[in-house]
């Protein structure tokens, strides 16, 4: 039986969507009517429905062979995993936004450190990172932070909140990721399921 870790939120029902219109595959039915269950076992693959912060965690400790989870994830993370393909969902995209232009951000507001950082890496002045965990634009509307590093898809949420896109950074998906040591001993049934995901 493979093990497969998913991202459990809007990730999944993107996925669901792309499978909808992909080939229907047999275990479908079973990942859709999942409603609070945390594990879905059907037609010989297992579903771990996970955070997707925790989705290489499972991964790289063998708990499950494969991951599917944003690449904004795996940029912020680095786990050692192998990553085996980009997959045509969960589309979006980096940004540095702020509530007015100016000529040069210090405090950056995020919930991606580690991205931000790699981000300002080549600033001449030092850069203080604030981490927050979530309704990140705030800290530029209240001005805690000259500007933020988030995700943007719609443009809703910034758009919504006075705020503007200064820099389009990153372009994110969804990403198929594998255990090092499964990529190796468990490649034909990795194989099947790459198959049946239907990704050209
Ligand atoms: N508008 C968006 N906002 C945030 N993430 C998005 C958006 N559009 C696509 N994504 C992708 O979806 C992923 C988040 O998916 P999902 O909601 O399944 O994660 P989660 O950790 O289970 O949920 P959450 O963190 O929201 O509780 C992001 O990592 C990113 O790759
Ligand atoms: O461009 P949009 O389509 O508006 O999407 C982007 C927004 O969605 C995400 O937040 P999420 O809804 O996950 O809530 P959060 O603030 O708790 O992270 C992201 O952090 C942005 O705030």
């Amino acid at each position: 039986m493979i093990t497969i870790a998913l991202s459990k939120g809007r990730l999944l029902k993107s996925f669901l969507n792309y499978l909808e219109q992909n080939g229907h595959p047999r275990w479908h039915g079973a990942l859709k009517s999942a409603q609070r269950e945390l594990l879905v076992e059907t037609e010989g693959i297992r579903f771990l429905l996970v955070k997707g912060d925790d989705v290489p965690t499972y991964v790289e400790e063998g708990i499950a062979e494969l991951g599917i989870t944003g690449s904004d994830i795996l940029a912020e993370n680095g786990t050692d995993v192998n990553e085996l393909l980009e997959l045509p969902f969960g589309r979006c995209h980096f940004a540095l936004a702020s509530k007015e232009e100016l000529p040069e951000y210090r405090t950056i507001a995020t919930k991606y450190v580690n991205y931000a950082k790699s981000v300002f890496d080549r600033s001449e002045k030092p850069v203080k990172i604030i981490k927050l965990n979530g309704s990140v634009e705030l800290a530029a509307v209240i001005g805690m932070a000259d500007a933020i590093v988030d995700i943007v898809q719609s443009g809703e949420t910034l758009r919504m909140n006075g705020l503007q896109e200064r820099v389009v950074l990153d372009p994110i998906n969804a990403r198929l990721i594998a255990n090092k040591h499964a990529f190796f001993t468990r490649s034909a049934e990795i194989r099947a399921f790459i198959n049946e995901l239907r990704v050209n």
